[in-house]
Protein backbone atom coordinates (compact mmCIF):
# COMPACT_ATOMS: atom_id res chain seq x y z
CA UNK A 1 0.00 0.00 0.00
CA UNK A 2 1.38 3.18 -0.66
CA UNK A 3 -0.67 6.38 0.41
CA UNK A 4 -0.09 9.87 2.33
CA UNK A 5 -0.48 7.93 5.93
CA UNK A 6 1.73 4.80 5.09
CA UNK A 7 4.37 7.21 3.14
CA UNK A 8 3.77 9.33 6.84
CA UNK A 9 4.55 5.92 8.73
CA UNK A 10 7.66 5.47 6.74
CA UNK A 11 8.72 9.10 7.31
CA UNK A 12 8.60 8.50 10.69
CA UNK A 13 10.42 5.00 10.94
CA UNK A 14 13.61 7.09 10.87
CA UNK A 15 15.16 7.28 14.08
CA UNK A 16 16.18 10.92 14.13
CA UNK A 17 16.60 10.96 17.17
CA UNK A 18 19.38 13.09 19.54
CA UNK A 19 22.13 12.39 20.64
CA UNK A 20 22.67 10.26 17.12
CA UNK A 21 19.67 11.04 14.59
CA UNK A 22 20.17 9.04 10.81
CA UNK A 23 19.80 12.20 8.68
CA UNK A 24 21.37 10.09 5.55
CA UNK A 25 18.25 7.73 5.25
CA UNK A 26 15.22 10.56 5.53
CA UNK A 27 16.65 12.72 2.88
CA UNK A 28 16.95 9.87 0.41
CA UNK A 29 13.34 9.07 1.27
CA UNK A 30 12.31 12.74 1.01
CA UNK A 31 14.80 12.85 -2.78
CA UNK A 32 12.56 10.38 -3.86
CA UNK A 33 9.11 11.39 -2.37
CA UNK A 34 9.99 14.94 -4.40
CA UNK A 35 11.25 13.36 -7.88
CA UNK A 36 8.14 11.59 -7.75
CA UNK A 37 5.99 14.41 -7.85
CA UNK A 38 9.04 16.56 -10.37
CA UNK A 39 10.48 18.70 -7.77
CA UNK A 40 14.14 19.82 -8.16
CA UNK A 41 16.10 18.70 -4.77
CA UNK A 42 19.44 20.03 -3.60
CA UNK A 43 21.48 18.69 -0.12
CA UNK A 44 23.46 21.14 1.18
CA UNK A 45 25.80 20.44 3.63
CA UNK A 46 27.21 23.66 5.62
CA UNK A 47 27.92 21.30 8.25
CA UNK A 48 30.02 18.20 7.51
CA UNK A 49 27.34 15.45 8.63
CA UNK A 50 24.70 17.58 9.22
CA UNK A 51 22.66 17.88 5.71
CA UNK A 52 19.71 20.77 4.90
CA UNK A 53 17.38 19.60 2.20
CA UNK A 54 16.04 21.78 -0.37
CA UNK A 55 13.30 21.34 -2.52
CA UNK A 56 12.09 23.80 -5.44
CA UNK A 57 9.15 24.09 -7.31
CA UNK A 58 9.53 27.09 -9.62
CA UNK A 59 7.24 29.38 -10.22
CA UNK A 60 5.68 31.19 -13.28
CA UNK A 61 7.44 34.01 -12.33
CA UNK A 62 10.65 33.39 -10.48
CA UNK A 63 11.46 37.01 -10.55
CA UNK A 64 8.96 37.76 -7.05
CA UNK A 65 10.29 36.83 -3.88
CA UNK A 66 9.59 33.33 -2.91
CA UNK A 67 7.99 31.66 0.33
CA UNK A 68 9.95 28.71 2.17
CA UNK A 69 8.04 25.86 4.08
CA UNK A 70 10.66 24.70 6.76
CA UNK A 71 10.64 21.48 8.89
CA UNK A 72 13.41 20.05 11.12
CA UNK A 73 14.42 16.49 10.33
CA UNK A 74 16.01 15.76 13.85
CA UNK A 75 13.60 14.40 16.98
CA UNK A 76 14.00 14.94 21.05
CA UNK A 77 14.88 11.18 22.59
CA UNK A 78 12.48 8.72 23.47
CA UNK A 79 12.26 6.48 26.51
CA UNK A 80 11.35 3.17 24.73
CA UNK A 81 10.26 1.00 27.39
CA UNK A 82 7.93 4.34 28.80
CA UNK A 83 5.45 4.14 25.65
CA UNK A 84 2.93 1.84 24.60
CA UNK A 85 3.89 1.43 21.18
CA UNK A 86 7.69 1.83 20.19
CA UNK A 87 8.50 5.17 19.24
CA UNK A 88 9.89 4.36 15.68
CA UNK A 89 7.18 1.89 15.12
CA UNK A 90 4.79 4.35 13.37
CA UNK A 91 2.12 2.19 14.79
CA UNK A 92 -1.36 2.68 14.00
CA UNK A 93 -4.68 1.54 16.31
CA UNK A 94 -7.71 0.79 15.14
CA UNK A 95 -9.17 4.03 15.93
CA UNK A 96 -6.28 5.58 13.98
CA UNK A 97 -3.64 7.05 16.18
CA UNK A 98 0.08 6.52 14.74
CA UNK A 99 2.43 6.70 17.60
CA UNK A 100 5.93 7.87 17.01
CA UNK A 101 8.40 10.28 18.14
CA UNK A 102 7.99 12.91 16.44
CA UNK A 103 4.64 12.68 14.59
CA UNK A 104 3.50 16.07 15.97
CA UNK A 105 7.15 17.65 16.13
CA UNK A 106 7.54 17.50 13.06
CA UNK A 107 7.79 15.06 10.65
CA UNK A 108 3.56 15.52 9.87
CA UNK A 109 4.37 18.88 8.29
CA UNK A 110 7.38 17.55 6.56
CA UNK A 111 5.12 14.93 4.77
CA UNK A 112 2.04 17.14 4.55
CA UNK A 113 4.38 20.13 2.47
CA UNK A 114 4.83 17.48 -0.10
CA UNK A 115 1.32 15.70 -0.02
CA UNK A 116 -0.32 18.98 -0.57
CA UNK A 117 1.94 19.75 -3.40
CA UNK A 118 1.28 16.08 -4.94
CA UNK A 119 -2.45 17.27 -4.71
CA UNK A 120 -2.02 20.55 -6.38
CA UNK A 121 0.36 19.28 -9.08
CA UNK A 122 -2.77 17.08 -10.21
CA UNK A 123 -5.18 19.10 -10.44
CA UNK A 124 -3.26 21.58 -12.51
CA UNK A 125 -2.29 23.95 -10.36
CA UNK A 126 0.50 26.29 -10.90
CA UNK A 127 2.36 28.54 -8.68
CA UNK A 128 3.23 32.38 -9.41
CA UNK A 129 6.11 32.37 -6.89
CA UNK A 130 8.56 29.81 -6.61
CA UNK A 131 8.01 27.30 -3.65
CA UNK A 132 10.59 25.98 -1.48
CA UNK A 133 10.57 23.48 1.01
CA UNK A 134 13.21 22.77 3.71
CA UNK A 135 14.08 20.16 6.32
CA UNK A 136 16.97 21.13 8.70
CA UNK A 137 19.27 19.08 11.25
CA UNK A 138 20.21 20.16 14.15
CA UNK A 139 16.80 22.13 15.42
CA UNK A 140 16.22 20.16 18.38
CA UNK A 141 19.46 21.03 19.78
CA UNK A 142 19.44 24.89 18.98
CA UNK A 143 19.29 24.89 15.24
CA UNK A 144 23.81 25.95 15.51
CA UNK A 145 24.40 24.11 13.00
CA UNK A 146 21.37 23.49 10.98
CA UNK A 147 18.81 26.57 10.50
CA UNK A 148 21.29 28.74 11.68
CA UNK A 149 24.04 28.37 9.15
CA UNK A 150 21.65 27.70 6.35
CA UNK A 151 20.10 31.43 7.06
CA UNK A 152 23.80 33.08 7.06
CA UNK A 153 24.52 31.33 3.87
CA UNK A 154 24.20 32.70 0.38
CA UNK A 155 21.95 29.65 -0.91
CA UNK A 156 19.57 31.13 1.79
CA UNK A 157 20.07 34.94 0.20
CA UNK A 158 19.80 33.25 -3.17
CA UNK A 159 16.69 32.34 -2.28
CA UNK A 160 15.08 35.98 -1.98
CA UNK A 161 12.54 34.90 0.32
CA UNK A 162 9.03 36.73 1.10
CA UNK A 163 7.81 34.93 3.46
CA UNK A 164 8.37 31.69 5.30
CA UNK A 165 6.40 28.97 7.42
CA UNK A 166 7.64 26.74 9.95
CA UNK A 167 6.20 24.54 13.02
CA UNK A 168 3.68 25.55 15.45
CA UNK A 169 1.66 23.32 18.03
CA UNK A 170 -1.39 20.99 18.31
CA UNK A 171 -4.30 22.60 19.64
CA UNK A 172 -6.79 20.41 22.29
CA UNK A 173 -9.43 22.22 20.56
CA UNK A 174 -10.95 22.50 17.22
CA UNK A 175 -9.08 25.80 16.08
CA UNK A 176 -5.95 26.12 14.11
CA UNK A 177 -3.32 27.70 15.97
CA UNK A 178 -0.62 30.16 14.23
CA UNK A 179 2.51 31.76 15.98
CA UNK A 180 4.02 35.27 15.04
CA UNK A 181 6.67 34.44 17.53
CA UNK A 182 8.55 32.15 19.99
CA UNK A 183 10.36 32.49 23.36
CA UNK A 184 13.96 32.90 23.35
CA UNK A 185 15.70 30.02 25.73
CA UNK A 186 18.53 30.92 27.81
CA UNK A 187 20.46 28.40 29.70
CA UNK A 188 20.88 29.38 33.33
CA UNK A 189 23.50 27.41 35.20
CA UNK A 190 24.28 28.36 38.61
CA UNK A 191 27.25 27.00 40.84
CA UNK A 192 27.16 27.55 44.81
CA UNK A 193 30.73 27.26 46.45
CA UNK A 194 30.54 26.48 50.18
CA UNK A 195 32.41 25.63 53.45
CA UNK A 196 32.30 21.69 53.22
CA UNK A 197 32.18 19.63 56.91
CA UNK A 198 30.97 16.64 58.68
CA UNK A 199 26.88 15.45 57.71
CA UNK A 200 25.81 15.70 60.96
CA UNK A 201 26.72 19.37 61.72
CA UNK A 202 24.91 22.56 61.60
CA UNK A 203 26.59 25.29 60.23
CA UNK A 204 26.11 28.07 57.98
CA UNK A 205 27.27 28.28 54.40
CA UNK A 206 27.27 25.35 53.23
CA UNK A 207 27.80 25.05 49.06
CA UNK A 208 24.10 22.90 49.81
CA UNK A 209 22.31 25.50 51.78
CA UNK A 210 23.91 28.26 49.41
CA UNK A 211 22.35 26.91 46.36
CA UNK A 212 19.25 25.86 48.03
CA UNK A 213 18.84 29.31 48.68
CA UNK A 214 18.51 30.02 44.67
CA UNK A 215 16.46 27.23 44.31
CA UNK A 216 14.02 28.72 46.12
CA UNK A 217 14.29 32.09 45.28
CA UNK A 218 13.75 30.84 41.61
CA UNK A 219 10.59 28.75 42.42
CA UNK A 220 9.22 32.11 43.96
CA UNK A 221 9.75 33.86 40.90
CA UNK A 222 8.59 30.60 38.82
CA UNK A 223 5.22 30.85 40.97
CA UNK A 224 4.76 34.77 40.38
CA UNK A 225 5.01 34.02 36.87
CA UNK A 226 2.58 31.39 36.57
CA UNK A 227 0.34 32.97 38.69
CA UNK A 228 -0.42 35.41 35.70
CA UNK A 229 -1.04 32.40 33.83
CA UNK A 230 -3.75 30.97 36.24
CA UNK A 231 -5.32 34.11 36.74
CA UNK A 232 -5.96 34.22 32.94
CA UNK A 233 -3.73 38.02 32.68
CA UNK A 234 -1.29 36.01 30.51
CA UNK A 235 -0.78 33.42 27.80
CA UNK A 236 1.59 30.64 29.28
CA UNK A 237 3.88 31.90 26.57
CA UNK A 238 3.50 35.77 27.43
CA UNK A 239 5.50 35.58 30.65
CA UNK A 240 8.84 33.80 31.55
CA UNK A 241 9.34 30.18 32.53
CA UNK A 242 12.31 28.91 34.23
CA UNK A 243 12.22 25.31 34.97
CA UNK A 244 15.17 23.68 36.95
CA UNK A 245 16.05 20.61 34.49
CA UNK A 246 19.06 19.45 36.16
CA UNK A 247 20.73 18.99 40.01
CA UNK A 248 24.75 18.38 40.41
CA UNK A 249 26.37 17.62 43.46
CA UNK A 250 27.79 15.17 46.72
CA UNK A 251 30.64 13.48 46.86
CA UNK A 252 30.25 10.03 44.62
CA UNK A 253 31.14 6.80 46.53
CA UNK A 254 31.21 3.10 44.75
CA UNK A 255 27.02 2.77 45.78
CA UNK A 256 26.13 6.46 45.33
CA UNK A 257 27.27 9.11 47.56
CA UNK A 258 28.49 9.50 50.18
CA UNK A 259 26.20 10.44 52.88
CA UNK A 260 28.39 12.11 56.13
CA UNK A 261 30.09 14.93 54.07
CA UNK A 262 28.56 17.93 53.40
CA UNK A 263 29.98 19.27 50.20
CA UNK A 264 31.61 22.24 48.88
CA UNK A 265 30.08 22.77 45.76
CA UNK A 266 26.71 22.06 44.16
CA UNK A 267 24.98 23.16 40.56
CA UNK A 268 21.38 23.54 39.01
CA UNK A 269 20.85 24.17 35.36
CA UNK A 270 17.99 25.73 34.21
CA UNK A 271 15.42 26.34 31.23
CA UNK A 272 14.80 29.65 30.83
CA UNK A 273 12.20 31.14 28.19
CA UNK A 274 11.91 34.59 27.47
CA UNK A 275 9.07 36.43 25.29
CA UNK A 276 10.49 38.82 22.68
CA UNK A 277 9.14 41.97 24.74
CA UNK A 278 10.89 40.75 28.21
CA UNK A 279 13.53 43.32 29.47
CA UNK A 280 16.54 41.28 29.26
CA UNK A 281 18.77 43.54 31.35
CA UNK A 282 16.01 43.36 34.22
CA UNK A 283 16.62 39.55 34.22
CA UNK A 284 20.13 39.84 34.21
CA UNK A 285 20.42 42.34 36.90
CA UNK A 286 17.85 39.76 38.66
CA UNK A 287 20.15 36.79 38.42
CA UNK A 288 23.35 38.11 39.13
CA UNK A 289 21.70 39.83 42.60
CA UNK A 290 19.03 38.11 44.00
CA UNK A 291 19.67 33.97 42.21
CA UNK A 292 23.39 34.05 42.45
CA UNK A 293 25.01 37.03 44.30
CA UNK A 294 28.28 36.53 44.71
CA UNK A 295 28.32 37.53 48.53
CA UNK A 296 26.42 34.27 49.15
CA UNK A 297 29.49 32.51 47.20
CA UNK A 298 27.57 31.93 43.54
CA UNK A 299 28.85 32.23 40.05
CA UNK A 300 26.37 31.64 37.22
CA UNK A 301 26.47 31.38 33.59
CA UNK A 302 23.74 32.00 30.66
CA UNK A 303 23.80 30.83 27.01
CA UNK A 304 21.42 32.74 25.52
CA UNK A 305 19.94 30.89 22.37
CA UNK A 306 18.61 33.45 20.29
CA UNK A 307 18.28 36.86 19.83
CA UNK A 308 14.88 38.83 21.55
CA UNK A 309 15.16 42.23 19.74
CA UNK A 310 16.47 43.17 15.89
CA UNK A 311 18.76 45.51 14.42
CA UNK A 312 16.67 48.30 15.84
CA UNK A 313 15.80 47.10 18.99
CA UNK A 314 12.33 46.15 18.50
CA UNK A 315 11.31 42.75 19.78
CA UNK A 316 11.40 39.99 16.91
CA UNK A 317 8.09 39.27 15.52
CA UNK A 318 5.59 38.59 12.32
CA UNK A 319 2.86 41.48 12.32
CA UNK A 320 0.28 39.30 12.68
CA UNK A 321 -2.11 41.99 11.47
CA UNK A 322 -3.66 43.54 8.02
CA UNK A 323 -0.29 45.72 8.20
CA UNK A 324 1.00 42.62 6.59
CA UNK A 325 -0.66 40.68 3.82
CA UNK A 326 1.02 37.75 3.91
CA UNK A 327 -0.99 37.58 6.98
CA UNK A 328 -4.51 38.39 5.31
CA UNK A 329 -3.59 36.05 3.04
CA UNK A 330 -2.92 32.72 5.12
CA UNK A 331 -5.46 33.79 7.28
CA UNK A 332 -8.43 33.30 4.51
CA UNK A 333 -6.86 30.44 3.46
CA UNK A 334 -7.02 28.77 6.40
CA UNK A 335 -10.41 29.98 7.37
CA UNK A 336 -11.18 28.55 3.65
CA UNK A 337 -10.63 25.24 5.85
CA UNK A 338 -11.52 25.82 8.91
CA UNK A 339 -11.67 28.19 11.76
CA UNK A 340 -8.01 29.92 12.90
CA UNK A 341 -7.07 30.62 16.53
CA UNK A 342 -5.73 34.00 17.85
CA UNK A 343 -2.62 34.44 16.94
CA UNK A 344 -0.11 33.71 19.57
CA UNK A 345 3.24 33.53 21.15
CA UNK A 346 5.11 30.57 20.75
CA UNK A 347 5.84 28.93 24.76
CA UNK A 348 8.81 27.05 23.13
CA UNK A 349 11.18 28.10 20.46
CA UNK A 350 11.32 27.02 16.42
CA UNK A 351 14.19 27.78 13.62
CA UNK A 352 11.77 30.63 12.65
CA UNK A 353 13.37 32.87 14.64
CA UNK A 354 16.82 33.11 12.41
CA UNK A 355 14.83 34.21 9.72
CA UNK A 356 12.77 36.29 11.75
CA UNK A 357 15.84 37.77 12.56
CA UNK A 358 16.52 38.60 8.97
CA UNK A 359 13.51 41.02 8.79
CA UNK A 360 11.42 37.98 6.85
CA UNK A 361 8.00 37.39 8.08
CA UNK A 362 7.55 33.64 9.81
CA UNK A 363 4.20 32.19 11.10
CA UNK A 364 4.59 29.25 12.68
CA UNK A 365 1.78 26.32 11.98
CA UNK A 366 1.14 22.71 12.73
CA UNK A 367 -1.94 22.19 11.59
CA UNK A 368 -3.32 19.92 14.53
CA UNK A 369 -7.00 20.14 16.06
CA UNK A 370 -8.68 18.44 18.90
CA UNK A 371 -4.77 16.70 19.28
CA UNK A 372 -3.40 16.68 22.71
CA UNK A 373 0.22 18.51 22.80
CA UNK A 374 2.56 15.87 23.69
CA UNK A 375 5.65 17.47 22.08
CA UNK A 376 8.62 15.86 23.98
CA UNK A 377 6.29 13.88 25.90
CA UNK A 378 5.91 10.01 25.88
CA UNK A 379 3.38 8.40 23.56
CA UNK A 380 3.52 11.35 20.96
CA UNK A 381 0.48 10.36 18.42
CA UNK A 382 -1.27 11.80 15.74
CA UNK A 383 -4.30 10.43 14.68
CA UNK A 384 -4.20 10.01 10.94
CA UNK A 385 -7.92 12.11 9.77
CA UNK A 386 -5.89 15.35 11.19
CA UNK A 387 -3.26 14.20 9.53
CA UNK A 388 -5.38 14.36 6.38
CA UNK A 389 -7.21 17.38 6.85
CA UNK A 390 -3.65 19.14 7.67
CA UNK A 391 -3.04 18.30 3.88
CA UNK A 392 -6.45 19.53 2.59
CA UNK A 393 -5.45 22.83 4.60
CA UNK A 394 -1.59 23.09 3.08
CA UNK A 395 -3.06 22.89 -0.36
CA UNK A 396 -5.19 26.36 0.71
CA UNK A 397 -2.68 27.88 2.03
CA UNK A 398 0.21 26.88 -0.38
CA UNK A 399 -1.93 27.87 -3.10
CA UNK A 400 -3.26 31.09 -1.75
CA UNK A 401 0.26 32.73 -0.74
CA UNK A 402 2.06 30.90 -3.98
CA UNK A 403 -0.53 33.04 -5.94
CA UNK A 404 0.30 36.74 -4.42
CA UNK A 405 1.11 39.04 -6.82
CA UNK A 406 2.55 41.34 -4.73
CA UNK A 407 1.16 45.07 -3.73
CA UNK A 408 1.43 47.40 -6.91
CA UNK A 409 4.05 50.13 -4.53
CA UNK A 410 5.84 47.47 -2.79
CA UNK A 411 8.27 44.02 -3.63
CA UNK A 412 6.99 41.83 -0.97
C1 LIG B 1 17.00 25.49 22.23
S1 LIG B 1 16.37 25.91 20.69
C2 LIG B 1 14.83 25.12 20.58
C3 LIG B 1 14.81 23.66 20.70
C4 LIG B 1 13.41 23.10 20.88
N1 LIG B 1 12.57 23.29 19.75
C5 LIG B 1 12.79 23.71 22.11
O1 LIG B 1 11.90 24.53 22.05
O2 LIG B 1 13.20 23.39 23.18
ZN1 LIG C 1 9.92 20.99 16.48
ZN1 LIG D 1 10.74 19.84 19.62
Amino acid sequence: EDTPITRFQQYLRFNTAHPNPNYIAPISFLINQAQSIGLTAKTIEFVSGKPVLLLTWLGSNPNLPSILFNSHLDSVPAESEKWIHPPFSAHKTIDGHIYARGAQDDKCIGVQYLESIRNLKSRGFVPLRTIHISYVPEEEIGGFDGMMEFAASSEFRDLNLGFAMDEGQANPGDEFRVFYADRIPWNLVIKAEGIPGHGAKLYDNSAMENLMKSVELISKFRETQFDFVKAGKAANSEVISVNPVYLKAGTPSTTGFVMNMQPSEAEAGYDLRLPPMADPDVMKKRIAEEWAPSIRNMTYTIVEKGKLRDHLGRPIMTPANDSNPWWSIFKQAVEATGKLAKPEILASTTDSRFIRTLGIPVFGFSPMTNTPILLHDHNEFLKDTVFMKGIEVYESVISALSSFEGLSDQVI
